[in-house]
């Protein structure tokens, strides 16, 4: 046989897979739809990040290759979200303007088939949930190496929304221009986390340059696009977008910068079997009381992730404890010791229990 014949053999063979995976991307779509009839019409309920959890942990448990987990993720991302949007379009907002980091994660958890509404603040990425003019908000609420979102925090107290999921996902930080070439740069915008986590290679490289604070890593690459003697510091995805190039790329001092993002709606998630549990609660004022706040975490044997204090904005100098745990309130041991510790707080809310995240490859 000739390698010419063998070729169009090989493709043959594709084309026929092709259209099985078509086949049965439609019987697919076509289950999710029956299954969608048996929600009960509220259009929260049809997005169910306990069971899409369970779909990629099975998936990339058994995944067997050649095909990489992360490439089975991003095409199971995609066809859950169009299955999803035949059930019910969603819409989502989150913390613009287009091209943010919050962006890009949004778009690694809900797809393509959602509609995506950038908000300019935090607090509006609440309020287009609570007026229902979005079904769910994405918004920052901790990086690796910059801490706590405090402003998410805050509206996570001062709102009734529940958290139903969280994203994690690695941060690349470019400084691009538009053309491309260090000598050019006079200026350098970004979001001032940005630019903390790329002081060094900025002390380094760029020890003359201005830097210039602003609100978005995109917002930095627009003003950029005007500019040229000026770079931002931003994602590949903002800098395609306001027709930047690449000055140097990944000039972030840690590679392993991560940020946490959390998923807010009016829904409950269901469990998963491997949960998180966000509580937020208030202390008197008197010796040990949160030694003996944790002690209940700890007398229950449950593990906690995260916590920070935060102002209660009531009384100067009394805090608001925000506290993760693994579980989710409705197994036993996490119910038990969050009725315990609300009887001994001043204050306790649950903020949601969710699905722990699958760490996702470098948002860039
Ligand atoms: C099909 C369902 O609805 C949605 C779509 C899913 C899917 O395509 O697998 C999974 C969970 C839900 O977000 C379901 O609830 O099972």
């Amino acid at each position: 046989m000739t390698n010419g014949n063998r070729l169009e053999e090989l493709r043959d063979s594709i084309d026929a897979i092709d259209d099985k995976l078509l086949e049965l991307l439609n019987s697919r779509a076509e289950l999710a739809v029956q299954v969608g009839k048996y929600k009960s019409g509220n259009p929260s309920e049809f997005y169910v990040p306990s069971r899409e959890k369970q779909i990629y942990t099975r998936l990339l448990r058994e995944n067997p290759g050649p095909i990489p987990d992360e490439a089975v993720r991003a095409i199971f991302r995609e066809i859950i979200s169009a299955c999803l949007n035949l059930e019910q379009p969603l819409t989502i907002a989150f913390l613009g303007p287009e091209a943010t980091f919050t962006h890009i994660a949004s778009m690694e958890h809900f797809g393509q088939s959602a509609r995506y509404l950038a908000s300019p603040s935090i607090r509006d990425v609440f309020s287009e949930v609570d007026r229902g003019r979005a079904h769910y908000g994405v918004a920052p609420i901790e990086n690796s190496t910059e801490g706590v979102v405090n402003y998410t925090l805050d509206c996570l107290v001062e709102t009734d929304l529940s958290i139903c999921a969280e994203i994690e996902l690695g941060i690349t930080h470019h400084l691009m221009s538009t053309s491309g070439k260090m000598e050019n740069v006079k200026r350098v915008y970004s979001h001032p986390h940005a630019i903390a986590q790329c002081r060094q290679w900025l002390e380094l490289n760029l020890p003359d340059v201005e830097l210039v604070d602003i609100t978005s890593t995109a917002r930095a690459a627009e003003i950029a696009s005007d500019n040229d003697d000026a770079a931002a510091i931003c994602s590949e995805l903002a800098g395609k977008l306001y027709s930047l190039v690449p000055v140097m790329r990944k000039i972030e001092d840690k590679t392993n910068n991560f940020t946490r993002f959390i998923v807010v709606g009016k829904t409950r998630t269901k469990r998963s079997g491997n949960d998180k549990t966000s509580v937020v609660f208030g202390l008197s004022h008197a010796v040990g009381s949160l030694y003996h706040a944790l002690e209940i975490i700890s007398k229950f044997r449950i593990n906690m992730t995260k916590i920070e204090s935060r102002p209660s904005k009531i009384k100067a100098w009394e805090y608001l404890f925000h506290v993760d745990l693994e579980g989710h309130r409705e197994d036993e041991n996490v119910a038990a010791a969050l009725k315990m510790l609300e009887e001994r707080s001043l204050f306790m809310k649950i903020l949601g229990s969710y699905p722990k995240s699958i760490q996702s490859a470098k948002g860039e």
